[in-house]
């Protein structure tokens, strides 16, 4: 039993913060590229990044939309610049480049785990014959799935490479969450929705979805409902335990 309304009968993951850890290590990497960047900025006495600002404009969004919301929250635009802007440059790009070049060495260094109770429960879910979907806003997707062995639960998987192709809205929009129905031919309606971000359950709202879970890893349980979930867990596995 997986805890959901009989008429679901596909279930589309988040990565990060979903099914495997690695929501904190992005958070670190925007801490560490903001502080840089606000300290350059405004000297000594520059106003940190927090983790509120995490939650409200990072979490959740495409890397560039997560650099533009954050710098906007601040009054700060940056131009676009290009993909290809080395880590220092001041533009979107740039300072979306430099998180990625930490996030992928914290990952290097500390590795990717999943979460034991989300492979319970995607297990569950695969005995159940629900079909599988990953929808993530990073382009780093496929590395952390590989690097959790998760890939072989996952159907289909629209990541941050896929919307960039596609050109689809970021969360909290639904396009990449209805990309991800639309793969495994399955209607919004019969879905269900797995986020921790406050940008994904709104996202999972907006698109109409079957039911909406949000998993409360960041003490934001009341966020989670007032963005759009229809139920809150600590971990995919209080589903299960609920039969
Ligand atoms: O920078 P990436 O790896 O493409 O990831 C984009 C976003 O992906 C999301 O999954 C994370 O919740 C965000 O923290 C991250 O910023």
């Amino acid at each position: 039993m997986t805890g959901l309304p009989e008429t679901i009968t596909a279930c589309l993951f988040d990565l990060d913060g979903v099914l495997t850890g690695t929501a904190i290590l992005h958070r670190e990497a925007w801490k560490r590229t903001f502080d840089e960047f606000l300290r350059a900025r405004d000297g000594a006495g520059f106003s940190e990044f927090t983790d509120h600002d995490y939650a409200a404009f990072v979490d959740g969004r495409p890397r560039a939309d997560g650099v533009r919301e954050f710098l906007r929250s601040r009054g700060i635009v940056l131009p676009e610049g290009d993909p290809d802007d080395p880590v220092d440059a001041p533009t979107v790009n740039g300072v979306g480049n430099r998180k990625n070049e930490l996030v992928l060495k914290i990952i290097d260094e500390r590795g990717v785990n999943p979460y034991p109770g989300s492979v319970r429960y995607l297990e569950a879910v695969k005995a159940a014959g629900l079909r599988i979907a990953v929808v993530t806003s990073s382009a780093n997707g496929a590395k952390v799935l590989d690097g959790a062995d998760l890939s072989k639960y996952v159907e289909a998987r629209i990541d941050g490479i896929v919307i960039r192709e596609q050109h689809l809205r970021g969360k909290p929009a639904p396009d990449s969450f209805l990309a991800g129905a639309a793969a495994l031919g399955v209607e919004p309606a019969h879905a269900a929705v797995f986020e921790d971000a406050q940008s994904g359950v709104q996202a999972g709202k907006a698109g109409g979805f079957g039911y909406v879970v949000g998993v409360n890893r960041a003490d934001q349980a009341g966020e989670l409902r007032a963005h759009g979930a229809d139920i809150v867990v600590d971990d995919l596995a209080d589903l299960l335990e609920d039969q």
